[in-house]
């Protein structure tokens, strides 16, 4: 365990220095985007960041048939992310690639960020509307591992809606378990959606449910992300290849979070790094704030260093012991916090 620690701690050192040398390439960017004449620049329009490449991003026009646009960014703006509404002037056009300046950010309202082992807390996505989190009978899923998704959701303020995959492998063995399973996040007021993504069919209802939203894919290794996202996004693959051989920077594009739009409408945010959502260290505030039903009882405890162990006047215990929050809910709370300190 602490071997993966350790790289992990290293990736970071190693995307922290590349981020300085963005940094400092973008201060040298944004002066030849300061340098490019205002008379050489088109009329003011609105676009989104679909994809980000060190110092530039893609961005696509809202109005002129969803053209793209290589864009510097004029000095002073932050940093971007994959999603950020934006407001942009289109420049030149050399080898079919339109190039341009963004010049305004526009207020997100949502953030997907993620914490670096500094704790500093980095956005890697903007306008977020849903995380689907997606569970299957086929690696198990276990309530403590979609409780800690949900933690982790619920600090973005983004609305998690729970995704079972695989329906094929339902039988009467386990098919009472994950109805009544799913059942409980409902009671939660969680939305919880059945799917089988070898099944075109079964996937109606959540196609309807993307639509007209950004959405992104979480859940463990091998629930079946992928998968369902070839279903959902047919022949995407074969456009981001095309993609990569005609940018300079392409090798950036497998890595990068993506802004892709589904056929049947809505857009989906992808990358890496997003998938592993929610596995990272929370501390002991953001836990209880994850949880939605014990989230109003902070700070009704006795006593205000409470661990809602075995001290008298607990708000929390007295809620499980009176019915009002689910006792499994209660374990996984406790279970999180304990595994806390191995993450
Ligand atoms: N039976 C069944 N198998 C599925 C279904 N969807 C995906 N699988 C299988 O589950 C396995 C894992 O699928 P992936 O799509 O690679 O899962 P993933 O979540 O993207 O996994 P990572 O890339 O490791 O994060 C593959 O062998 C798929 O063929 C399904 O609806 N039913
Ligand atoms: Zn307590």
């Amino acid at each position: 365990m602490s071997k993966r620690k350790l790289t992990k701690r290293q990736t970071w050192r190693v995307e922290k220095i590349q981020e300085e040398k963005a940094k400092r390439a973008q201060q040298k960017e944004s002066g030849i985007a300061e340098q490019l004449n205002a008379g050489e620049l088109g009329d003011e329009r609105q676009g989104q960041v679909i994809a980000h490449f060190g110092t530039q991003v893609e961005i696509e026009s809202s109005a002129d048939g969803a053209q793209r646009y290589r864009c510097y960014l004029r000095a002073n703006l932050g940093s971007l992310v994959t999603g950020d509404r934006v407001v942009f002037r289109p420049g030149a056009e050399h080898n079919g690639v339109h190039s341009g300046v963004v010049e305004t950010v526009l207020e997100r309202s949502s953030e997907l960020s993620r914490p670096n082992p500094y704790n500093e807390i980095k956005p890697v996505a903007a306008n977020i509307d849903f995380i689907v989190l997606v569970i299957a009978p086929e690696p198990e899923a276990h309530s403590n591992l979609i409780d800690r998704y949900l933690v982790a959701a619920e600090n973005c303020n983004i609305e998690p809606i729970i995704l079972l995959n695989k329906t094929d492998l339902l039988d009467e063995r386990n098919s009472a378990r994950f109805d009544q399973m799913l059942g409980a996040y409902e009671a939660l007021g969680y939305r919880t959606l059945l799917v089988c993504s070898k099944e075109d069919s079964s996937l109606s209802e959540l196609k309807e449910f993307l639509n007209g939203r950004i959405s992104v894919f979480v859940g463990q290794s091998g629930v079946g992300k992928s998968s369902l996202i070839a279903t959902l996004l047919p022949g995407e693959e074969l456009k981001v290849g095309a993609l990569s051989e005609n940018t300079r920077k392409g090798k950036h594009t497998t890595t990068t979070a993506r802004l892709y739009h589904f056929p049947a409408g809505g857009d989906l945010i992808d990358s890496p790094g997003i998938r592993e959502f929610g596995l990272w260290h929370m501390s002991e505030d953001e836990v209880l704030y994850g949880f939605r039903e014990l989230r109003p009882l902070a700070g009704y405890c006795r006593f205000r260093d409470c661990a809602h162990g075995q001290e008298p006047g607990c708000a929390i215990r007295t809620a499980v012991e009176e019915g009002k929050v689910q006792p499994e809910r209660f374990q996984s709370y406790q279970r999180i916090l304990q595994t806390l300190t191995e993450l």
